[in-house]
């Protein structure tokens, strides 16, 4: 008997060991071998730890913009991948009924930003995008923005350069994403909650920034969630395996952090006058409907502080990193913001380090562009999804079925050699400047690091406001070296972020 069972399986070993050959043989020219019962599987895991974004990227352009990811044939993870932007003004414009975040993808997301703007559909979506657009447009809201930059700037981050400026050897070093990180965090949360956490002080660069380590770890666990069959993240999350386990305790800090908010938030807004001339989106929030839980309130808290602090911290430490490693940039850039000062009146500089004032930030054109490239190259949300509610057909002419999953990646958009041209992976923000010196449109389906269509970024002029006053200011007082032998690697998460941080050497700028 245990001749036969011994000869069964060198048959089928030899079956199987056959048929990948015959499968290597026939796919090798491919970057996604697609295997026998586990598809495309192996590549993806092999590749998501190293360099995710730059897989997904060589995919879609062998496949000429999009490709059929084939999961295992047992747990339902075909996805369509693109990048053609056809399929992209289909999907977020022209069809968007269609098309919502779905179910699996909710299930993704649900302890992270449960119920909030980001993570739902249907009537939900559309009054929280109405109320949030409403708080972001008010001018009280704009100038509280810019007043706690100031603060926060003069009253931090400067101090925290200084300091490191004038020390040596390893205590001149600092890392950059760290700092900027922090910042970030205290900022937004000073515009979404009202109050600042405090995470970022001179003396205290190595306090615990439990916040910021618990978004991280969520963070690089869903980018896994994407990535295995639904069954297997779901057990691992019943008995706390792994990444499961990250997510668990990350969590339970970010709640203990935003239920106290909510709790504080709601024992002030018993002086409801006194509240009105409180600017923050939960004050806001509260007055327009005191009847939400406190469960939608933190999603709201959270999922606003997620597309405010992840988005611009990000941007922000890559373009520290882009300029410093490009010197004629930062050349340009320092150039322009002189320029732009000369013009302006002695009184209206004053001696403020802040040199270059709200109404005067339009002038900043390279900068703008600089910014623009900084985004095309490295989307801080690299990729989107999508679950299409009824079967269709792509302008591409691929077919998806009712349910299927899509993702889009903005990562591979911005590196699309017959949308930027032959010089598209280089960092040149000239090209976003047409010869009158304007910036260049360019339409959101080709450019889709703020999304297009109905869902697209409710952030994206206050964004540009923040990044051009910060970078400016930041750049005209200080200069950013990179550590000699640093290298800047990508972690593999759901927001871009460099793996090792940015470590860079700070000096004063004699201006
Ligand atoms: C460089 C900065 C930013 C980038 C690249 C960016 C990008 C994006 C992207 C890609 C989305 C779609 C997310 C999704 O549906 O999964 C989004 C949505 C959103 N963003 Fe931004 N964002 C930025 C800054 C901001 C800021 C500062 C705010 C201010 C609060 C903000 C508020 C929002 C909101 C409320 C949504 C949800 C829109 C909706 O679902 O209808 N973003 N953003």
């Amino acid at each position: 008997m245990w001749i036969v069972a011994v000869l069964l399986l060198a048959f089928f070993s030899f079956i199987f060991l056959w048929r990948s050959i015959a499968f290597i043989a026939k796919n090798k020219s491919s970057s996604a071998i697609e295997w026998p019962v586990v598809g495309m599987l192996p590549a993806l895991l092999w590749n998501a730890t190293t360099d995710l974004h730059g897989f997904i990227t060589r995919l879609v352009k062998e496949s000429g913009g999009t490709f059929l990811f084939k999961g295992p044939c047992f747990a339902n993870l075909d996805i369509v991948v693109t990048s053609d932007p056809m399929n992209v003004h289909h999907v977020f414009s022209k069809n968007f009924a269609n098309y919502g975040k779905g179910e699996d993808f909710r299930a993704i997301f649900e302890e992270f930003l449960g119920g909030g703007i980001v993570n739902s559909d249907g009537e939900s979506w559309k009054i929280q995008r109405k109320r949030i657009h409403s708080f972001l447009s008010k001018d009280g809201f704009k100038n509280y923005v810019m007043a706690t930059l100031h603060q926060k700037m003069e009253g931090t981050l400067f101090r925290v350069l200084d300091d490191v400026s004038s020390s040596t050897g390893v205590r001149g070093e600092v890392d950059m994403q760290d700092v900027v990180s922090r910042f970030m965090f205290d900022y937004v949360c000073l515009w979404v909650l009202g109050f600042d956490p405090g995470y970022l002080c001179v003396d205290g660069r190595s306090k615990t920034f439990s916040c910021g380590k618990a978004f991280e770890e969520i963070e690089e666990g869903i980018i896994y969630r994407h990535i295995v069959p639904k069954g297997v993240w779901e057990f691992q999350k019943r008995f706390e395996i792994g990444s499961e386990k990250k997510i668990s305790l990350s969590t339970k800090v970010l709640d203990e952090f935003l239920y106290n908010a909510v709790k504080i938030k709601k024992q002030e807004m018993v002086h409801k006058e006194e509240q009105r001339q409180h600017h923050d989106i939960l004050t806001q929030w509260l007055l327009a409907d005191h009847q939400s839980t406190d469960k939608f309130l933190r999603d709201i808290a959270l999922t606003l502080i997620s597309a405010g602090r992840d988005t611009l911290s990000s941007t922000l430490s890559l373009l520290l990193w882009l300029v410093a490693t490009h010197p004629d940039v930062e050349e340009k850039i320092f150039g322009e913001i002189e320029r732009v000062m000369i013009v302006m009146t002695r009184s209206a500089r004053g001696t403020s380090r802040f040199l270059i004032c709200k109404d005067d930030l339009h002038e900043l054109v390279y900068l703008h562009a600089a910014i623009y490239e900084t985004l095309r190259l490295y989307p801080p949300l690299p990729f989107e999804h999508r679950c299409a509610t009824e079967a269709d057909v792509l302008p591409s002419g691929h077919k998806v079925h009712k349910g299927m999953r899509m993702l889009f990646s903005m990562y591979s958009m911005g590196r699309m050699e017959e949308t930027w041209g032959k010089d598209c992976m280089d960092f040149k923000p000239e090209r976003w400047i047409s010869d009158e010196g304007n910036i260049i449109h360019v339409p959101s389906q080709k450019f889709m690091t703020f999304l297009t269509g109905p869902r697209t970024c409710l952030g994206k002029a206050m964004s540009f406001m923040l990044l051009k006053f910060m970078v400016s200011s930041i750049l005209w007082n200080y200069k950013f070296e990179m550590v000699e032998g640093h290298v800047v690697k990508p972690t593999p998460s759901m927001v871009l972020s460099m793996k090792d941080g940015l470590k860079m050497r700070v000096s004063k700028r004699k201006v």
